[in-house]
C-alpha cells in the first residue's frame, strides 16, 4: 500500500519578496513521487535541485502551486491547508542540524517526550517510554535529565531520531540527516538506520552524497529538471539520468590518485 504520493507537483519561489521584480524561480516541475509501506527511497540531487522542497511538501510543511499530495490515499492537507494530527504523527522528519532542531533549554527527556505529551501518559510510563526509545537508538538513558545540547552532534542526532520514532510513524524523512557529522559518526548512524529499516517504517532518505546509499535504499531517484527521476538498478543496462553522472563526477577528483578497485567502489551506488 502507498504511504505517500505526490503527483504533478509544481512550485516556484518568488525571488526577493512579494513585490520583487525578479521572476519567480521554478524549483519543482510536474514532480511525482510514491513511497510504499516499509519502503526506503533515496532522493539524490545536487545542492539547490529541490530535494528538501519536495520533502517539505511531503511533510505538509509547504504547499505546492499545483499538484496533489496524499497520505494513504487521502489528501495530505485539508481544505484549510492543515494536516490532521494523526497524519502529522505518522509523518516525521530528521533534519541536518540537530542543534537547530532542538531547544538549548531542553533535556534529553524533553526532546524525546515532546511528541508523546499529548498522549497523557503518567510520568513514570512516559519516562519508561523515553528510556526505551533511547535504547532503540543506542543511547544510554541514564543521563536523560541532562541538557540535550551537552551531547555530541552524533548523540544529539540519535536523540532526534528517537523523537521521530516516538509516535510510531509510517514514514520518516531523513533530510541530509547524517551529512553534517564526521565520517565515523556517519558510519555508525547508517548502521543504526539500516537496523531501524527492519522495523517496517518507510524512509525518504535525502542526500547529495551518493556514497551514503550503499545497502540502504530499495529505490533511488535523482532530481533532474525539477523532478525526481528513477535511477535504474546497477547492472540493468538501462540508461541513467544525466544528473546522476554529474553527481558521480563531482565525487571524483580531476586526476584520481586511486587504484582501479577503489575507483570502482566510488562509482557503485546502493
Ligand atoms: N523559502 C524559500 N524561498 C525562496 N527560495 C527558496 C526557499 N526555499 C528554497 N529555496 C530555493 O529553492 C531551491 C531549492 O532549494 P532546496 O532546499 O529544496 O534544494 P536542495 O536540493 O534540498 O538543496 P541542498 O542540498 O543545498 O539542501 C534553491 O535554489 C533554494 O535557494
Amino acid at each position: 500500500m502507498t504511504v505517500v504520493a505526490l503527483e504533478g507537483i509544481n512550485l516556484s519561489y518568488r525571488g526577493g519578496g512579494l513585490f520583487s521584480r525578479h521572476p519567480p524561480r521554478t524549483v519543482l516541475r510536474d514532480a511525482a513521487l510514491r513511497i510504499n509501506e516499509g519502503e526506503c527511497v533515496a532522493l539524490l540531487g545536487r545542492t539547490g535541485s529541490g530535494k528538501s522542497t519536495l520533502g517539505r511538501i511531503l511533510l505538509g510543511l509547504e504547499r505546492p502551486d499545483a499538484g496533489t499530495a496524499s497520505f494513504r490515499g487521502a489528501p495530505l492537507l485539508n481544505g484549510r491547508g492543515r494536516m490532521i494530527p494523526a497524519t502529522r504523527r505518522a509523518l516525521q522528519a530528521v533534519f541536518q542540524d540537530p542543534y537547530g532542531a532542538t531547544s538549548q533549554r531542553h533535556t534529553a527527556f524533553d526532546v524525546v517526550a515532546e511528541p508523546l505529551l499529548q498522549d497523557g501518559l503518567p510520568r513514570a510510563m512516559l519516562r519508561d517510554r523515553v528510556a526505551a526509545l533511547m535504547h532503540q537508538v543506542e543511547l544510554d538513558p541514564a543521563p536523560m535529565d541532562r541538557l540535550a545540547h551537552r551531547m555530541s552532534g552524533g548523540q544529539l542526532q540519535r536523540l532526534c531520531i528517537a523523537r521521530a520514532l516516538a509516535p510510531c510513524p509510517a514514514l520518516i524523512v531523513l533530510d541530509e540527516a547524517v551529512n553534517s557529522l564526521d565520517a565515523e559518526t556517519q558510519a555508525h548512524l547508517m548502521v543504526l538506520l539500516r537496523r531501524l529499516r527492519q522495523d517496517g517504517m518507510a524512509f525518504l532518505f535525502i542526500t547529495h552524497d551518493l556514497r551514503l546509499l550503499r545497502g540502504f535504499a530499495d529505490r533511488v531517484c535523482v532530481m533532474q529538471d525539477g523532478r525526481p527521476l528513477p535511477v535504474p538498478p546497477p547492472g540493468s543496462g538501462m540508461p541513467e539520468p544525466a544528473a546522476l553522472a554529474e553527481l558521480r563526477a563531482a565525487l571524483l577528483p580531476a586526476r584520481p590518485p586511486v587504484r582501479d578497485g577503489a575507483r570502482r567502489e566510488a562509482h557503485a551506488i546502493a
